[in-house]
């Protein structure tokens, strides 16, 4: 059902205005957006700043299709109408569908947020029955109907396994452009850390998350080094072991759960502001900067090859990205890394009638 019957296209003519200004702007043709689970919470906090050329940069023309179930269409006509009112001079295009075709048609970048979030109590893969097969059919929608070149971001939980499953689903995208989104885990990480040294987030470098998007996640600051009063030193020599295996570590694994309970419901903005570092960082790139991608293994690292795990990358832009390789890895991280992919391969256990 496409709620463009119901409310309209938000198209040029809509936006004149502003999208003359866009064309001065910029001769970029527009790039396809397409956001599942577009009226919930996610959705709302991240539509704007999309809209607002956030993701995919100051010049790029896009067209946003967002798709929501049938019951989540009238909220999301809503929400449409917020985008309607921002005027944003590099929006093309709006569309509102429950129709995963319509919504994935021509797709450049999938942001699949749509599933459900865990409540008090909950471990995220017991959320493995309610969205596991959501992402089998969306799946199949996006190797049908986006671009071979799309590229795939899965936030809805849990995250890595649902990516697992949709890759097995789409065999014309190439694995390498299906990603789990770690990045928040990151920049918790990075959050911790800048608090705890007195420095900003951006005086620390080589912070890295691997494995699962979950509590047994491993936030490594083995390769990581920080800039202290103008020397560039290694976070393993100025941080306490103790503070970072008791305090810093469970803090990250954790913090999905702390906002949980503090917010009474699950972190929306933060998750949201990651999925936009990721996808920017991809398209527009971050230099030498490491980032937390999940992504189907190779093997590297005694990884059991396919498995959706979180691993450091580079990303040079134009939606590229290559694994940082041939790390030192010493018998801590070992342990951490294999404890985080056998948690994975349970999971992978558990949906094996879906790939
Ligand atoms: N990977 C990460 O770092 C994070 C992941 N999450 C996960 O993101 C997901 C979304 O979280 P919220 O936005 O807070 O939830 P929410 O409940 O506020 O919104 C979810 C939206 O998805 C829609 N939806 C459900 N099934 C759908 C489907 N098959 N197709 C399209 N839309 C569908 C719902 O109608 C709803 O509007 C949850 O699974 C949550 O656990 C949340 C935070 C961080
Ligand atoms: O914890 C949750 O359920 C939501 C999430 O993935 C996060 O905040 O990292």
């Amino acid at each position: 059902m496409a709620l463009s019957q119901a409310v309209g296209r938000v198209g040029r003519s809509l936006l004149s205005s502003s999208s003359s200004r866009a064309m001065s702007m910029s001769v970029k043709p527009a790039m396809n957006v397409a956001v599942t689970g577009a009226a919930g919470q996610i959705g709302y906090a991240a539509l704007m700043r999309i809209a607002n050329g956030e993701l995919l940069g100051k010049d790029q023309p896009i067209n946003l299709k967002l798709i929501e179930v049938p019951q989540g269409l009238k909220p999301l006509k809503g929400v449409m109408m917020e985008i309607q009112d921002g005027a944003f001079p590099l929006l093309n295009s709006v569309v509102g569908t429950a129709d995963l075709s319509e919504g994935f048609g021509d797709a450049d970048v999938c942001l699949l947020i749509g599933a459900r979030p865990r409540g008090p109590g909950m471990e995220r893969k017991d959320l493995m029955s309610a969205n596991a097969s959501i992402f089998k059919d969306q799946g199949k929608a996006i190797n049908k109907s986006a671009k071979k070149t799309a590229k795939v971001l899965v936030v809805g939980n849990p995250a890595n396994t649902n990516a697992l499953v949709l890759s097995a689903n789409a065999p014309n995208l190439d694995p390498k452009h299906i990603h789990a989104m770690t990045r928040l885990d990151q920049n918790r990480a990075l959050g911790q850390m800048a608090l705890k040294l007195g420095i900003g987030v951006s005086d620390i470098e080589k912070l890295c998350i691997w494995g699962n998007h979950s509590s047994t996640q491993y936030p490594d600051i083995t390769h990581a080094t920080a800039m202290i009063d103008g020397k560039k030193v290694r976070l393993s020599d100025v941080i306490d072991s103790k503070w970072y295996s008791e305090t810093f570590l469970p803090t990250v694994q954790k913090r999905g759960a702390a906002i949980i309970t503090a917010r009474g419901a699950s972190s929306a903005a933060s998750a949201g502001n990651s999925a936009i570092d990721h996808v920017r960082d991809l398209f527009l790139g971050s230099g030498s900067a490491w980032q937390s991608i999940a992504v189907a293994s190779d093997g590297s690292y005694g990884i059991p090859k396919g498995l959706v795990y979180s691993i450091p990358c580079l990303c040079p832009g134009d939606g590229k990205f290559t694994m940082v390789k041939d790390l030192k890895v010493d018998e801590y991280s070992k342990k951490m890394m294999s404890a985080t992919a056998k948690e994975l391969v349970e999971e992978r256990d558990m949906v094996r009638h879906l790939l």
